[in-house]
């Protein structure tokens, strides 16, 4: 009897969502302080006044995300005034977007689809706040695009400062950062850092115990038990380790035991997850590349494909790549400036000076010229 391609007879997940992206776990150790921390600086906004702005900061995968998700998520089950708005930053990333967002979460409908001004959704936004005598706590998760895309400082006015526009309006603000080359409070401008003076929060990257525990708790309530030796979670746990990034392991975890399953195997081996790291070491990859704006993807295609052109020993400097560039698309230099800019920012580009006659840039790429191409397609 033919037998389905999609059938499977025996699985070894006990339950797949454990491994998905945006799954939020119950057991969520090792960040017991960032809760604290976290809590405090909300307090206030419990009590009617206006939290303290807080950053978040670490490298991917550190829990962060998770961390501010899991406290939005008490204080929507807490009776208080305090009303959490979550904005993807990746997505959400002008004024307008975010305060179309705030309305939705205040007004429990959709912001009018065209036609309406800034100012008249910012009115909305204040009309309500202050006839519930609400209180405002945003959290701007991926913080670092508001800069890149310089926004920034236009937002955190408008948020931080709308007691002088509208009096008796509340907002606190919690920004998480990823991106360690970005300091927050150095970066915006003196109007906004006078409003803004946050608490920082840090988040180390996971030990190797730590990430093992982390991840061995997801094994159990995902995996059938006995599908994932000790010295298979060691191999996934060195493996996660080489980024820190909590989301390769995760990911490893699910790739594995899939291949496992469709060698149709009991238990995953130690070829299920060196083949599974081929995919998922390019996580980060795969992800940012897919947030580029269309300009910014052709340069990124562009210095790939003059990385393999080139003869190794030569490095490619940042005024040769825009004269290469400016003979295959539209691009002044200072746009091209600011894309290489925020391409090192992203971790896709190194972008470094050296010193000679002169100060000249040196670009590299963090991965391999042929692997970007691929998944630029
Ligand atoms: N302490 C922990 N316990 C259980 N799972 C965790 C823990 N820390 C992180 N994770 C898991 O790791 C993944 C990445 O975590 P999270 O998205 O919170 O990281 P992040 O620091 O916000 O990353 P990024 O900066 O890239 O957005 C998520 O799937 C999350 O569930």
């Amino acid at each position: 009897m033919k037998k389905d391609l999609l059938m499977w007879d025996e699985t070894l997940f006990r339950d797949p969502e454990v491994f998905e992206i945006d799954y939020v776990p119950e057991q969520f150790n090792h960040r017991e302080t960032q809760m604290r921390e976290l809590a405090f600086q909300i307090t206030p906004g419990l009590r009617g006044g206006r939290p303290f702005n807080t950053i978040c900061r670490g490298l991917p995968g550190t829990g962060k995300t998770t961390s501010v998700r899991k406290l939005l998520a008490q204080v929507e089950e807490h009776e208080s005034k305090l009303v959490p708005v979550y904005i993807n930053c990746q997505i959400d990333n002008t004024k307008f977007a975010i305060f179309t967002q705030i309305y939705q979460k205040l007004s429990g409908h959709p912001a009018p689809a065209s036609g309406t001004s800034f100012k008249q959704i910012f009115d909305a936004v204040a009309r309500i706040l202050l006839k519930e005598e609400k209180v405002l706590l945003v959290a701007l998760d991926d913080a670092n695009y508001l800069l890149y895309e310089n926004e920034i400082n236009k937002i955190l006015y408008a948020l931080l400062r709308s007691h002088e526009t509208y009096p008796g309006t509340r907002i606190g603000v919690i920004t998480i950062i990823s991106d360690m080359n970005v300091d927050l409070s150095r970066e915006v401008d003196p109007r906004v850092a006078s409003v803004f003076r946050p608490t920082e929060i840090y988040f180390p990257p996971y030990s190797a115990e730590e990430a093992r525990h982390i991840l061995s708790e997801r094994v159990m309530t995902g995996l059938y038990p006995g599908a994932l030796s000790e010295s298979m979670l060691d191999l996934v746990v060195e493996q996660t380790m080489k980024s820190g990034d909590l989301r390769v392991g995760l990911d490893l975890l699910k790739r594995a035991t899939l291949n496992a399953e469709m060698a149709a195997r009991r238990q995953i081996e130690e070829a299920d997850i060196c083949q599974a790291y081929e995919v998922s070491k390019y996580l980060h990859l795969t992800f940012t590349l897919r947030t580029l704006k269309d300009e910014e993807k052709e340069l990124m295609r562009i210095i790939a494909r003059m990385s393999l052109e080139r003869d190794e020993k030569d490095e490619m400097n940042a005024g040769g790549i825009y004269e290469w560039a400016k003979g295959h698309m539209k691009l002044g230099y200072t746009r091209y400036y600011e894309i290489i800019k925020k391409l090192d920012a992203m971790r896709l580009i190194n972008l470094n000076y050296r010193q000679g006659r002169g100060r000249t840039r040196v670009i590299s790429l963090r991965y391999e010229p042929g692997r970007i191409l691929e998944l630029l397609v």
